[in-house]
C-alpha cells in the first residue's frame, strides 16, 4: 500500500487502566512530540472502562481509540517487556459455563466476545515496534474480569483461543464503547507478568512500563 493511500489517525484517544500506566503513555508522547492524542484513565476492569470511555467518547470527537497497559503475556507467545499489539480484542470470559466446557456468546447467540482490529494498522505498528528494537507481537488481546491465576486457566484460554497472546481487564471494554461510537480500537500491552500461576514476586511493572513508554513514542510515530 502506498503510503498515501492508508488511512490516517489525527484524534486520538488513548485510554489507560490507572494514572502511572496514563504517566508512562504520556511521558512517550512527549519524546515523539505528539499532538492530537489524548490520554485518559479508565479505571480497573471492563465496565470502568467501558463506562469512562463512551464518557470521554460522548464529548469529543476522535477517530481511534486504544486501550493501553501493561498486561499478563501467554508463555510462548509473549515475554515479559514485550510489547503485544491486537490482532483482535476478544472478551475471553463472556460467555456461559456448560457441562461440556465455556460457551462463547457467539455460540449463545447473544452477540460477539471479539472485536475485530485495523489489520494494516496492526501490522504497521508491530513492524515498527521491532524496527525500533523492541519485542513485538502480534495477536489476540484477552480481557478478562478475573486476572488468571493457574497453569490450567491459562492453558485452557490459550487452547480456546489460538495466538492468545496477552491478557488484560480492560481492553474489551474500551473497544465496546468505541464500536458503540462506530470507531475502531486498538489494544497494546506492555507485558508485566505470564499469564500462569500466581506469583507477585514474577512481576516486572518498572519493565512494563518503560516498555509502554517506548512503544509509545513509536506508535506515535506511526499514527503521524
Ligand atoms: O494479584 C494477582 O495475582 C494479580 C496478578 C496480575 C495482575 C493483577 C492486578 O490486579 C492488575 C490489574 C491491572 O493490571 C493489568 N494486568 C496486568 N497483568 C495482568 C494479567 O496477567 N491478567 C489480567 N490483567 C493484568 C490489568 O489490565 C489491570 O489493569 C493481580
Amino acid at each position: 500500500m502506498q503510503d498515501s493511500e492508508r488511512k490516517r489517525y489525527k484524534n486520538v484517544l488513548i485510554m489507560t487502566a490507572v494514572p502511572i500506566e496514563r504517566d508512562a503513555v504520556q511521558r512517550g508522547l512527549e519524546r515523539a512530540d505528539a499532538d492530537g492524542i489524548a490520554v485518559r484513565v479508565a479505571g480497573v476492569g471492563p465496565a470502568a472502562a467501558a463506562a469512562s470511555t463512551a464518557a470521554v467518547l460522548a464529548k469529543g470527537s476522535y477517530d481511534l481509540v486504544i486501550s493501553a497497559g501493561i498486561g499478563g503475556g501467554y508463555p510462548g507467545r509473549a515475554e515479559i517487556g514485550s510489547i503485544v499489539v491486537s490482532s483482535a480484542i476478544i472478551a475471553a470470559d463472556l460467555g456461559a459455563e456448560t457441562p461440556d466446557g465455556f460457551s462463547a456468546v457467539d455460540e449463545l447467540g447473544f452477540g460477539s466476545a471479539r472485536i475485530e482490529v485495523d489489520p494494516e494498522l496492526a501490522g504497521r505498528l508491530t513492524d515498527a515496534l521491532r524496527n525500533a528494537d523492541l519485542a513485538a507481537v502480534q495477536g489476540p488481546a484477552l480481557t478478562l474480569s478475573t486476572v488468571t491465576g493457574t497453569a490450567a486457566t491459562a492453558e485452557r484460554l490459550a487452547a480456546r483461543i489460538p495466538g492468545a497472546s496477552s491478557e488484560g481487564m480492560e481492553g474489551f471494554g474500551v473497544a465496546a464503547a468505541a464500536r458503540q461510537f462506530g470507531i475502531p480500537a486498538l489494544e497494546l500491552r506492555a507485558v508485566s507478568n505470564p499469564v500462569g500461576p500466581r506469583d507477585r514476586s514474577a512481576w516486572r511493572i518498572p519493565d512494563a512500563l518503560q516498555s509502554l513508554e517506548r512503544a509509545t513514542t513509536i506508535l506515535a510515530e506511526v499514527l503521524r
